[in-house]
């Protein structure tokens, strides 16, 4: 589902805490909403569920304004993540998490396999926690909780108000990447503040960043980190050199294909199929499940098998590894693997263009 701002101003007293916002976020995709603090953020959010009422403007969900839609099914048809949890002190997880799903009069039995295969995701063991009180958990367990419960109904949007603040560095991190995990699987539309620029590039396909009530700039996160004229952008990256932003974005479109080399099959081994790439300069060499053994370059094939050099990344790996691997092998091109089959390969030109 789209969510799209139009001219949507709000005001605190004399304050105005948005100012004339124009602003679609993405469906099935994690938008970010950075900024420093008292930048509107999170009144921005809670306009979505109206929680908050804006003062001017109007505010669609797929081409709906939210104001005609009655606030209690606008509010069942999000999911809400805050940082402080708000979980229920005297209810269990279980009951917690089954809030939402309630509401909606969900029979129990449906509940109860929603509950568990939520803990599953956020990876808590449903037996164990099921039936524990939030204060039986660790800080980063009842975070997970709270994202558990904010996806109970299955809803379209999920909007997160830092959710991940109040936890360690560890913790975090770990959160971040089921959380990704997550997203991978249900592609949800979620809104996503946060004033971490590591947690903002590491998680944003899109990113708005805000300041003082106006947007400053918002794009896919690629686009962002190439800022080059907006100096607040700038200052929000920081001292974030291109190379740190390596580690924020994987090879998606950039991974170059490969072909197969029918007459050269069995000339090394008979186990082996030969790939290259399509300049010709590398010959890969694969299993008959095409599972990926090694490669060489053009002139060393049939040669000298020892040089066969083994590195590979994976296809979800972030450009910074694969950058590493290069300089390593000192080589400007690294295979690329899916499931230990070769995909492709990724060169060090697709990664600096
Ligand atoms: N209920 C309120 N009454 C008066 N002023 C408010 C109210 N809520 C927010 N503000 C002000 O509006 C501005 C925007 O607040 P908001 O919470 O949206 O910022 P934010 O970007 O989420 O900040 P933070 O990162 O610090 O949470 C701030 O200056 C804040 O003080």
């Amino acid at each position: 589902m789209s969510i799209e701002f139009i001219n949507i101003s709000k005001k605190y007293g004399k304050f105005w805490a948005l100012k004339d916002i124009n602003l679609k976020l993405q469906k099935g995709k994690i938008n970010i909403l950075i900024g420093t603090s008292g930048s509107g953020k999170t009144t921005l959010l809670k306009l979505i569920n109206r929680l908050i009422d804006r003062d001017s403007g109007e505010i669609l969900i797929n081409n709906k304004k939210i104001n005609d839609i009655d606030v209690i099914e606008l509010r069942k048809s999000m999911g809400y993540v805050v940082q402080e949890i708000g979980l229920f002190p005297h209810y269990t997880v279980y009951e917690n998490i089954a809030v939402v799903p309630k509401l909606l009069k969900w029979d129990e039995e449906k509940i109860k396999n929603r509950v568990c295969e939520l803990l599953e995701m956020v990876n808590l063991d449903p037996e164990r926690f099921m039936d524990k009180y939030p204060r039986e958990l660790s800080g980063g367990q009842k975070q997970r909780i709270g994202v558990a419960r904010g996806l109970a109904s299955d809803p379209e949007i999920i909007l997160m108000d830092e959710p991940f603040g109040a936890i360690d560095p560890i913790n975090r991190e770990e959160l971040q990447n089921s959380f990704l995990e997550i997203q991978k699987k249900i592609k949800k539309t979620i809104v996503f503040v946060t004033h971490d620029i590591r947690e903002a590039l590491k998680l944003g396909d899109y990113i708005t960043v805000m300041n003082k009530g106006i947007i400053e700039g918002t794009g896919k996160k690629e686009d962002i980190i190439k800022e080059t004229k907006n100096s607040f952008i700038k200052d929000i990256l920081g001292d974030f050199s291109y190379i740190k932003y390596l580690e924020f974005m994987n090879s998606d479109n950039k991974i170059e294909e490969i072909k197969r080399i029918e007459n050269q099959n069995n000339v090394y081994e008979d186990k082996q199929i030969v790939y290259s790439d399509f300049s010709e300069n590398y010959y890969f060499l694969t299993d008959r499940e095409e599972k990926f053994v090694g490669y060489l370059k053009k002139e060393e094939f049939n040669k000298n098998m020892k040089n066969l050099k083994k590195d590979f990344i994976d296809e979800s790996s972030n450009l910074l590894e694969a950058l590493n691997k290069m300089i390593f092998n000192k080589e400007t091109m690294i295979p690329v693997l899916n499931n230990k089959k070769l995909i492709g390969v990724l060169r060090f030109e697709s990664i600096i263009e």
